[in-house]
């Protein structure tokens, strides 16, 4: 569990300037939809959980500092140089965040100096990457239009120390940094880095995944539009095997060590017959296992659709050695394995099959963001942006509870959001699948 002293968020120093919003939040208090700079979100909300406390002051128990603007600023905006860039892989909504993060700099804060680096943090490195480009209200006006990010993106290691002397060399007081698990790392050794040097420096991160496997942020954004874009194929899947005799689709979906994708998009439209994810261990033989249950599903049925997590089953398979340029493991082909015990087993058992497999991949984490992300993406950013004119560092926005709020890094980086086996969104899988409830 997560302590009051984790949760704090640093800050480079005193805020001596006026925020050009500071009417704006003068007269605000906390109430059920806004939250008073004054005052902090609880991580705990319910009465039991907040009764297991027993007698710890409310000022003591786990809690964030909430995101939205300060009446008082640590830089002064005239001055201010701001840096923007985009790491890991792609997620729908980077655009929206890029977009927003330069109009409210420009249009409340009268920030206009914003360079955009380019593809990741070797765009921070000289010479490994083009220059630099200059973002403008107008060249984000229409950026939200394309899916991916304007300013590209990269995995691979990058020198640190290189990245904080090129942002001492071009001035760069504010870096935000958009980007996974492995993004927020980076920005952590950079915040770091740059606080031992005691620069004013501040570092915020917008975390992004479609896998939604960051914790403590609530849901990240560009989750929503790629289960959307998933569940479309889980409904191609349906038509195509409902249309065949012994029709057994299996869709493949990204989620490297988290299944909400799957778990999401197979609630969508009540299309899947199961869904198998990496936190959740099944077997293929045996009475219980995937196979007999599969074939017993579409003797009653006519027909089956599997959802499968790209992570899902990798214990069943010989496991994978191979790592991508940022070190992450690039999975075993489990799909492939699993289409190969389907055919075997239903010839094994003389039941005729039609085997259809999607893969929708890239597609997911490539088109625009939805409306609703459009939307997250903007509140996002506008709260990113004042987090760090106020002086934080080395914290990322996220939306615990339902609350915009300032999160350490180290916090979000110490463990990987996963679907809990027995929490209620993998409950309203088995209720929606009606897949047995132990296949191990
Ligand atoms: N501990 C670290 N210190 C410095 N840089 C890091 C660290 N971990 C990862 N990075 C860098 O962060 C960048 C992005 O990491 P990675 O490729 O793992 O993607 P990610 O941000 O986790 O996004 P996603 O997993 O959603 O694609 C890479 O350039 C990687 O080298
Ligand atoms: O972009 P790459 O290197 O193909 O990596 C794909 C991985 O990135 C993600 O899209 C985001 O972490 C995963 O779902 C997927 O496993
Ligand atoms: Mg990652």
């Amino acid at each position: 569990m997560v302590t009051l002293e984790e949760l704090q968020v640093r800050t480079l120093g005193e805020c001596r300037y006026d925020s050009p919003l500071a009417d704006y939040v003068a007269s605000r208090t906390t109430n059920a939809y806004y939250v008073a700079e004054t005052d902090r979100v609880l991580i705990d909300d319910t009465i039991s959980l907040l009764a297991a406390r027993g007698e710890t002051p409310l000022t003591e128990v786990p809690s964030f500092e909430p995101g939205g603007p300060r009446r008082k600023i640590f830089f002064d905006p005239k001055k201010t140089k701001v840096g923007i860039v985009t790491c890991g892989g792609l997620c729908p909504g980077l655009n929206d965040v890029i977009r927003a993060i330069v109009l409210e700099l420009f249009e409340h804060y009268g920030v206009t100096d914003i360079t955009g680096f380019k593809n990741g943090y070797a765009g921070l490195v000289p010479g490994k990457s083009p220059d630099p480009i200059t973002l403008t209200p107008a060249f984000v006006e229409t950026i939200t239009d394309r899916g991916g990010t304007v300013l590209g993106s990269s995995r691979g290691s990058q020198n640190v120390p290189q990245i904080v002397d090129n942002l001492v060399h071009r001035e760069i007081d504010i870096l935000f940094v958009i980007g996974g698990d492995g993004s927020m790392r980076g920005a952590h050794a950079i915040a770091e880095e740059a606080l031992s040097r005691e620069l004013d420096i501040a570092v915020v991160g917008v975390p992004k995944t479609i896998d939604n496997d960051i914790p403590l942020i609530g849901t990240s954004f560009g989750f929503q539009t790629a289960y959307a874009k998933a569940a479309e194929s889980i409904k191609g899947a349906r038509v195509e095997v409902e249309a065949a005799i012994g029709g057994v689709g299996v869709v493949k979906v990204m989620g490297r060590a988290a299944g909400f994708i799957a778990c999401y998009a197979a609630l969508a439209n009540h299309d899947a017959d199961f869904v198998l994810i990496p936190e959740v261990p099944f077997n293929l033989q045996g009475e219980n296992g995937l196979l007999a249950t599969l074939r017993k599903r579409v003797k009653e049925r006519g027909s089956a659709v599997i959802v499968l997590a790209e992570g899902a089953g990798q214990d069943l398979i010989p496991a994978s050695r191979r790592k991508d340029a940022s070190g992450n493991t690039v999975l075993g082909d489990f799909a492939g394995f699993l289409r190969a015990q389907i055919a075997r087993d239903f010839k094994d058992h003389d039941e005729p099959l039609t085997l259809r497999y999607f893969d929708p991949g890239y597609m997911i984490r490539s088109v625009p963001a939805d409306a609703a992300d459009s939307v997250y993406c903007t509140r996002l950013a506008q709260a990113a942006v004042h987090a760090a004119m106020a002086g934080r560092t080395d914290m990322v926005i996220g939306r615990p509870r339902h609350r915009f709020a300032h999160v350490p890094i180290s916090v979000v980086v110490k463990n990987t959001q996963q679907v809990n086996p027995d929490g209620d969104l993998w409950l309203s899988v088995l209720e929606s699948t009606a897949q047995p409830f132990d296949m191990s």
